[in-house]
């Protein structure tokens, strides 16, 4: 479930007023795993997910940031000029060690009994945060970037990319099965504009960690991605992450069969009484059942892991969030009959499904 661990979780909080800032919590091994593992221990999900975020890597590559409890990420310096682009430097993963030895830790933590899931922004999407220097509506500055100064735009997006490539890998090696690629912001783009300033640096990405890591799927999610569906599947990732606003059965027509999917549950409905919780859920699987066929779907979900349906939210765990509706999220995945006929639990490929 994306935004698995974090402020929704009461024990999170209590942890967080002991350690107030939010690098120190993700930028701590004992505490990354302490976090990462909160939502393992309290509903036993398929997959654990590091606690990190999309800035994490910024530092080890020249890119100081900090997270503010009002205004969310701050980059005190952004870059907007050829001189500015002067404080970038390759990555250095050492610098990133916290991320690779919690990705070992939670491996151990967790045996076969779940997926460890290591995740990264997509370069568009860290671009933003580098050039606005923190969150924004409007995007005015990188996007009137892309026209006023479009080579330099390209050379930090370019950096991104081998820079997250490397991250990425790094991640696999360390232990993540499976990487999640993050364009939360490519959606902001026009279709032909992400074409432009947001996919290529992908595909490159996908390209560079499947000739090292073949066997890694890599998960791909826009927010608001209607838009978008059949280009992020030309991006050669192995499943397409949904948000709510696409019908799951429509997302499954238009991306065909030969490609898995992951979502889309509304995130707002788990504030919602739970069995009205429960119809969301349902009508997200039966909507995809109805489309394909539940013998297609069975056959697709057993093709160890990488094709199918992961049942998951359209985006993260809402701030607020009552815990017994995630629990319950939980439970009701772990209902579905075909869940027990599927045999994607072989060993060393933990079951992705939920
Ligand atoms: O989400 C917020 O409102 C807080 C500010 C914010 C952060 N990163 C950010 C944003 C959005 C923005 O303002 O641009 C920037 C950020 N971090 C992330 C994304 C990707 C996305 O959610 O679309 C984005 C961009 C888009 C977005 O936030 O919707 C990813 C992220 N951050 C984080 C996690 C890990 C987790 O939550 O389990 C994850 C995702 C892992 C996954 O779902 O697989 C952790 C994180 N980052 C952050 C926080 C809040 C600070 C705190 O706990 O003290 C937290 C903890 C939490 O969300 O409760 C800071």
């Amino acid at each position: 479930m994306m935004r698995q661990a974090g402020r929704y979780m009461a024990v999170y909080r209590k942890l967080a007023e002991k350690y107030p800032s939010f690098r120190e919590r993700s930028e701590t091994t004992d505490l990354i795993v302490q976090i990462s593992l909160q939502p393992w221990e309290a509903f036993r999900p398929d997959g654990v997910i590091i606690f990190s975020d999309i800035l994490t890597p910024l530092p080890a590559f020249g890119v100081p940031f900090d997270i503010e409890d009002v205004r969310g990420p701050v980059i005190q310096s952004p870059i907007r000029s050829e001189e500015d682009l002067k404080v970038l430097h390759p990555i250095d993963l050492e610098k990133l060690q916290f991320v690779g030895d919690s990705l070992k830790i939670l491996r151990k933590e967790v045996g076969e009994q779940a997926a460890v899931l290591g995740f990264v922004g997509a370069p568009w999407t860290i671009a933003t945060y580098i050039v606005e220097g923190g969150t924004t509506r409007t995007y005015k500055t990188i996007k009137s970037m892309c026209h006023t100064s479009p080579t330099l735009l390209r050379s930090l997006l370019s950096h991104l990319t081998k820079a997250i490539a490397e991250y990425v890998i790094y991640q696999v090696e360390s232990g993540a099965h499976c990487i999640q690629i993050f364009d939360s912001w490519g959606g902001q783009l026009p279709p032909h504009m992400w074409e432009m300033w947001s996919k290529p640096y992908i595909d490159e990405i996908v390209r560079t960690v499947k000739q090292k890591c073949p066997q890694t799927p890599l998960v791909l999610y826009i927010n608001g991605n209607g838009g978008f569906l059949e280009r992020m599947k030309g991006t050669g990732v192995d499943v397409i992450g949904l948000d709510w606003t696409v019908d799951m059965a429509d997302g499954r027509k238009r991306l065909g069969s030969d490609i898995s999917i992951q979502g889309n549950v509304d995130p707002a409905c788990l504030f919602s009484p739970l069995p009205a919780i429960t119809n969301e859920i349902k009508s997200c699987v039966h909507g995809l059942l109805k489309r394909i066929g539940f013998a297609c779907l069975v056959r697709v979900i057993s093709s160890a892991g990488t094709k199918g349906h992961i049942l998951n939210l359209g985006h993260g765990v809402l701030v607020g969030t009552p815990e017994d509706a995630v629990a319950h999220f939980f439970d009701v995945a772990r209902s579905f009959d075909y869940d027990s006929r599927v045999q994607n639990r072989a060993a060393g490929e933990p079951n992705l499904v939920a």
